[in-house]
């Protein structure tokens, strides 16, 4: 239990017949971010709903900071701030009097509040905005209010469903900046439908798709999926026919760019064959000028691995 903020055991999920999440099993560790990855409908506003303790799971367990959520609801979200996917803002209010009225919420000691709202705003990068009605803010700054909120009561565990959904490319960079940041001193749970997202911000990844876990570990064994099995060469006399460059072992696929740029599909991870293919041009006089391996793309990569289980 010590260095582990969460622990979810077993966790399933039924809306009336359907099953909506399988046996879902993971560990948050108590820094770092952590990313619930998956396609729309996959399983994963239901799981974070349930650690959220918004929705009472079907079966299994999960344990925040070692408090079971279902036995200690109460104790167990104490160590929990929350951002929905829809920011729950008064638009009428000021940043100041919003985040206020967030830490009351939060039944923190009224003494203490001043110096909460200055951390959190500071923390977020809002300060200067402290009396600005959080309407007339910008999405990102909205954003970062909602995020404010969420670290009010300066919790052990942050969840952000999907934080930079709708904001524009430079608002997401500065989000994904200050979610690295708060992550920094505590864990912070992520959800996402994007790829890109989750190598930007995140240190663990469990991806889900139809309710099951179907992918987890870390950044670097997310990487590691992205097997090379594809060849980029540039022959100045490139033979004609396919069957030459087929009848390599391991080739799948030829696939011409030009006359002399070709890509050759090979089996998954089977990088010795560019010595097979060079001794092959070199033997043959295709005048070999180029070749190097294309990695896979995420979107292939989800796609192989939505197909698994875990
Ligand atoms: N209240 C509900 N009643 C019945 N089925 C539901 C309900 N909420 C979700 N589902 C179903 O459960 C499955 C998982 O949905 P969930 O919202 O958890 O997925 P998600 O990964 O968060 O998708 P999205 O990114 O679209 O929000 C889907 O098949 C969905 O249709």
């Amino acid at each position: 239990m010590t260095n582990k903020i969460v622990e979810v055991k077993g966790l399933s999920h039924r809306y009336s017949v359907d099953w909506a999440i399988r046996d879902i099993n993971f560990e948050i560790e108590t820094k770092g971010v952590f990313g619930l990855l998956g396609s729309n409908g996959a399983g994963k506003s239901t799981t974070m709903n349930i650690i959220c303790n918004v929705l009472t799971q079907t079966e299994g367990d999960v344990f925040i900071n070692g408090v079971n959520l279902r036995k200690d609801p109460i104790q167990a979200k104490k160590f929990i701030g929350f951002l929905p996917q829809k920011a729950p803002l008064h638009t009428d209010m000021t940043v100041d009097e919003y985040l206020y009225h967030c830490a009351d919420i939060r039944l923190m000691p009224k003494t203490d509040i001043p110096a909460a709202v200055e951390r959190a705003k500071e923390k977020c990068g809002i300060t200067h905005f402290s009396k600005r009605v959080i309407g007339n803010l910008s999405g990102g700054y909205q954003q970062r209010v909602g995020i404010a909120q969420a670290i009010i009561h300066d919790p052990m565990f942050v969840i952000l469903d999907e934080p930079t959904n709708g904001l524009d490319p430079n608002q997401i960079m500065e989000i994904r900046h200050l979610i690295r940041g708060i992550a920094e001193e505590r864990a912070v749970l992520i959800s996402t439908h994007i790829l890109p997202e989750v190598q930007a911000t995140c240190d663990y990844i469990m991806m889900i798709e139809h309710g099951n876990t179907v992918f987890k570990g870390t950044i670097e064994d997310f990487n590691n999926y992205m097997e090379p099995s594809v060849l980029l060469v540039i022959m100045h006399n490139a033979p004609e026919n396919d069957a030459d460059l087929l009848s390599i072992e391991g080739m799948k696929r030829v696939e011409r760019l030009t006359r002399t740029r070709i890509r050759l599909h090979f089996t998954d991870g089977d990088t010795a064959i560019v010595g097979r293919v060079v001794n092959k041009a070199i033997s043959n006089n295709w005048h070999l000028r180029e070749i190097s391996l294309e990695k896979e793309s995420l979107d292939k990569v989800f796609a192989k691995l939505s197909g698994k289980s875990f």
